[in-house]
């Protein structure tokens, strides 16, 4: 380690933010301290509160900044107003007492059926509260100071870093959205010699391989650029896609380039696709990518006409299908592809790595060394196991491990591009302050996301998920793995922080000092190796070692097994977004992702190291925040019970909730509107807006009556072995005309999803509820005893006013589909039919 010779060592506290003078921050400092960071290890950790020195105490070292002032943490900001939120909170167990009332009513009406769910439904509810506490109790904000790195330590002594960037299928994860993901992650700046980048292709698509051929030479452009222009955007597509870069003859050039290498690309993908068919090419080429269209328009903009160029010749290149000779040039090259064979499917394949940059010899055009770009598509048969993501990031593992072995491993998902070059700076700063070192597995960086609409209508923000419950966690043993923008030290995938578990062979340890280059050949046979299809049997792969298997959420599973491990995590939350993802535009998208989800939350509650005993025996409160991720699917008991019960009761002029002039009725009243008001309250506090907190709960309820209830099916489905799981990939396709209707916020329904028919159904029933209920109380019938069931219906009803437009007032594309419409009104009258003789 370089011991820092500057003047001016770690003595100055770093500058705090004028906004946040009220919070006590704390700030170590290692005035007294060594200059060496290897020393201050040494020495007991001192930091100044109010003024005063103080010695860390051992359980509250993990809040306490380190002595280096590489990084600080302090309580949250608005710790008033979330005190006041706890205290909402509070009230909310009351609502366990109601059991009783209504227990004791309907008992009078012996309806037994609706008393067991009634109680089911209590249950759930306060279980959910309890373990949401867990996020409440030590909130923490941590703030980093890389500036201060250079004091001590140079950049060639900086750890090196491997990227794996995941890909699974080309036609839902355009492979030029990948290569972008890719180009912002190579122009990091970090040390270029350092930095790797591997692309685990599992839709094992030639069509990426091609792009990344292509990104390579690109590569070779880009990174100078945006060195030189000092451009914080990384992705060319976003940096091009925004109007407020500075417009020069370079920006013009390198623009130009970039289209062509989009065009050369997608013409490429064409050919492939639709070898027979020259004509169909182009049409569907022209119909299906803006690209094109964007290119044409860049090319007439820039009135740049080179004759690669012209969009005629292109077209004649296509009608001719010569694509591939043209472009794909050299031996090397042209033995990748010849990996595709006839018999070369995406479920069975053989092993495919490619090394397009080396970084010891290749370099950009102004004579700087390029990152390390390698792609990898990992052997394939239909009769072994490759466990989706988690088996994707293993064998990432494994071949980073033979070719580079960096100790810090940063894991992205394809659409995940840099927003902010400086981010392993960032990271170093918690890497390499050796007080927090010892037992760190991971920093996760919260994930954020483009092109939401203004209300972001499907409340893809999921900042609960993404910021507000991370933050909880940190205070404990740190957030969960979210899946994406998460840097990894390669020792927490081997054992627990103070017993090392030893791979199978010691080219995986990751000690291993790697000592040959990229493509000496027995590198390259060893990484084909590891990375085939039968490698992990008989290994602790999967089980004991690197990302777990036995769940669709592997990411939550993963960060579930290093805390109970032993291992901490942190939460690094910069102001400016570290990377920024593609949110589903299509309301089906987004409830299969959320199926998915649900199917691997409930893998994880009932596996032998169920959260719900296990964890909680094991980690305590984090326990009970990983319980509280496993028991959402739960929330389908409560939602779908408030959706179709009482108002069924309305229908048939039943009261089930207390009368007006009860003093339940209140009490009622007020953990209704207490439960929304502090989550509205939450939402403010966060910087968000009304619309956008009405917007969340409506997904919410949403949420509730499709995908939690479907998800929980389809697991017990799979658990008595009736169906298999899947891992569908979410699409991060924009289709012009979707694109437009969600930036209008239209809600997107279209495809005749099975998981729409409860939501219509419910919508409908609502309706119809609501308006029976007020002219019921028109007429002066039993107004007092109907009052909160048609409040709840008209709740509801507003609720649902996209799902009325989409099945009664639209004829896009978009709208419901007519067979949804029908199957759910013939339901809806079904369920009353039913209802008569229940109540
Ligand atoms: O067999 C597979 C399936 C998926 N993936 C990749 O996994 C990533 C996530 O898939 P996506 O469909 O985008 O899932 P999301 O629901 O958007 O992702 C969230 O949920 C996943 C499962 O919990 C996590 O892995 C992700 O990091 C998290 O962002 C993508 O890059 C895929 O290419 C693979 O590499 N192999
Ligand atoms: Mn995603």
């Amino acid at each position: 380690m370089a011991a820092s010779t500057t003047k001016n060592p770690i003595t100055t506290p770093p500058t705090l933010q004028p906004g946040r003078k009220k919070n006590k921050i704390i700030v170590v400092m290692g005035a007294t301290e060594p200059e060496n960071p290897a020393l201050l290890s040494i020495s007991p950790p001192v930091y100044q509160e109010n003024g005063k020195s103080k010695r860390v105490h051992r359980h509250h070292r993990l809040l306490q900044p380190s002595p280096s002032s590489l990084h600080s943490s302090s309580p949250p900001s608005h710790l008033l107003q979330s005190r006041v939120c706890l205290c909402l909170h509070v009230c909310h167990p009351s609502s366990c007492l109601s059991p009783c009332t209504n227990t004791f009513q309907l008992q009078k009406r012996s309806f037994f059926f609706c008393d067991t769910l009634y109680f089911t439904v209590y249950l759930v509810l306060a279980f959910m509260w309890v373990a949401s506490q867990s996020f409440h109790m030590r909130p923490v904000h941590r703030k980093e100071y890389p500036e201060n790195l250079e004091k001590i330590m140079k950049p060639s002594d900086f750890p090196a870093l491997d990227v794996f960037i995941c890909t699974a299928d080309p036609y839902k994860e355009p492979p030029i959205n990948v290569v972008n993901t890719a180009l912002s992650v190579m122009a990091y700046d970090y040390p270029t010699e350092k930095v790797s980048v591997y692309v685990s292709d599992d839709g094992g698509s030639a069509l990426t391989l091609f792009a990344f051929m292509e990104a390579a030479k690109f590569a070779s452009h880009w990174l100078p650029f945006c060195r030189e222009k000092n451009i914080t955007v990384r992705s060319p597509e976003v940096y091009f896609g925004t109007s407020n870069h500075s417009w020069c003859s370079e920006t013009e050039k390198i623009k130009v380039k970039y289209s062509f290498s989009t065009v050369v690309f997608l013409l490429f993908n064409s050919v492939i696709n639709y070898k027979s068919c020259p004509t169909m090419i182009f049409l569907s080429f022209k119909r299906k990518h803006t690209t094109w269209d964007r290119y044409v328009r860049v090319v007439k903009e820039t009135d740049l006409k080179p004759d690669a160029l012209r969009p005629r010749r292109v077209e004649h290149v296509v009608e001719t299908g010569n694509v591939s000779n043209e472009y794909v040039s050299g031996d090397e090259e042209r033995e990748a592809f010849s990996k595709w064979t006839d018999g070369f499917t995406r479920q069975d394949h053989p092993t495919v790595i490619q090394v397009f940059l080396e970084n010891i010899k290749d370099r950009d055009i102004t004579g700087h060394l390029l990152p390390n770009l390698i792609y990898v598509s990992r052997q394939k048969s239909k009769t072994s196991r490759h466990n989706f993501k988690a088996g994707a990031l293993n064998t990432l593992l494994r071949v980073s491990a033979v070719m580079t072995n960096a100790p810090i491993v940063l894991t992205l998902d394809c659409d995940m591009y840099s927003n902010d070059p400086k981010t392993p700076l960032r990271v170093l700063c918690y890497v390499c302050d050796s007080a927090a070192q010892s037992d760190l597995s991971y920093v996760q960086f919260p994930q954020c996301f483009r092109g939401l609409n203004k209300n972001d209508i499907y409340a893809s923000e999921i900042k609960r998920v993404f910021e507000i419950n991370p933050l909880g966690m940190d205070g404990l043993k740190g957030p969960d793995y979210l899946g994406t923008g998460t840097f990894f030290c390669r020792r927490a995938f081997f054992g627990d922080p103070s017993t090392f578990m030893s791979p199978e062979i010691p080219q995986l340890h990751p000690n291993h000092a790697v000592d040959k280059p990229l493509k000496s050949p027995s590198i390259l046979s060893l990484a084909h190796q590891v990375a085939g299809c039968n490698y992990e049997n008989q290994t602790n792969w999967g089980c004991k070692m690197g990302f777990r298997y036995g769940s669709l959420v592997e990411d939550y599973y993963t960060g579930y097994w290093m805390h109970c491990d032993g291992w901490r995590s942190i939460f690094c939350h910069p102001e400016r977004p570290a990377f920024y993802g593609d949110a589903p535009i299509a309301l089906v998208d987004l409830i299969n992702q959320n199926k998915r989800c649900v199917i691997g939350l409930l893998e994880v509650a009932f596996s032998k190291y169920s959260t719900l005993t296990f964890g909680i025996h094991r980690i305590g409160l984090m326990g009970l925040s990983y319980a509280h991720y496993s028991c959402w699917p739960f929330w389908a008991i409560p939602i779908t019970v408030y959706a179709f019960l009482p108002q069924l009761a309305l229908l048939k002029g039943v009261s089930i909730f207390p009368k007006v002039s009860e003093p339940w009725f209140l009490l009622y009243l007020f953990l209704f509107i207490g439960a929304y008001a502090k989550e509205y309250l939450e939402f403010i506090l966060e910087g968000s807006t009304f619309r956008k907190w009405w917007n969340d709960q409506r997904i919410w309820m949403i949420r509730g009556l499709t995908c939690f209830l479907f998800g929980s099916i389809e697991y017990l489905l799979q658990s008595f072995g009736i169906s298999a799981p899947g891992f569908n990939v979410t699409s991060k396709v924009l289709d012009d005309e979707q694109s437009k209707r969600y930036e209008q916020e239209i809600f997107e329904f279209g495809v005749p999803s099975p998981m729409f028919v409860t939501l219509a159904t419910s919508a409908i029933i609502n309706l119809f509820s609501f308006f029976k209920g007020f002219l019921d109380i028109m007429s002066g019938n039993n107004m007092e005893g109907l009052f909160l069931q048609m409040f709840l219906a008209g709740f509801l009803m507003v609720n649902c006013l996209p799902v009325y437009e989409a099945m009664f007032l639209r004829s896009d594309k978009g709208k419901m589909p007519t067979k949804i419409t029908l199957i759910s009104t013939f339901l809806a009258g079904a369920l009353y039919a039913a209802a008569s003789h229940i109540f």
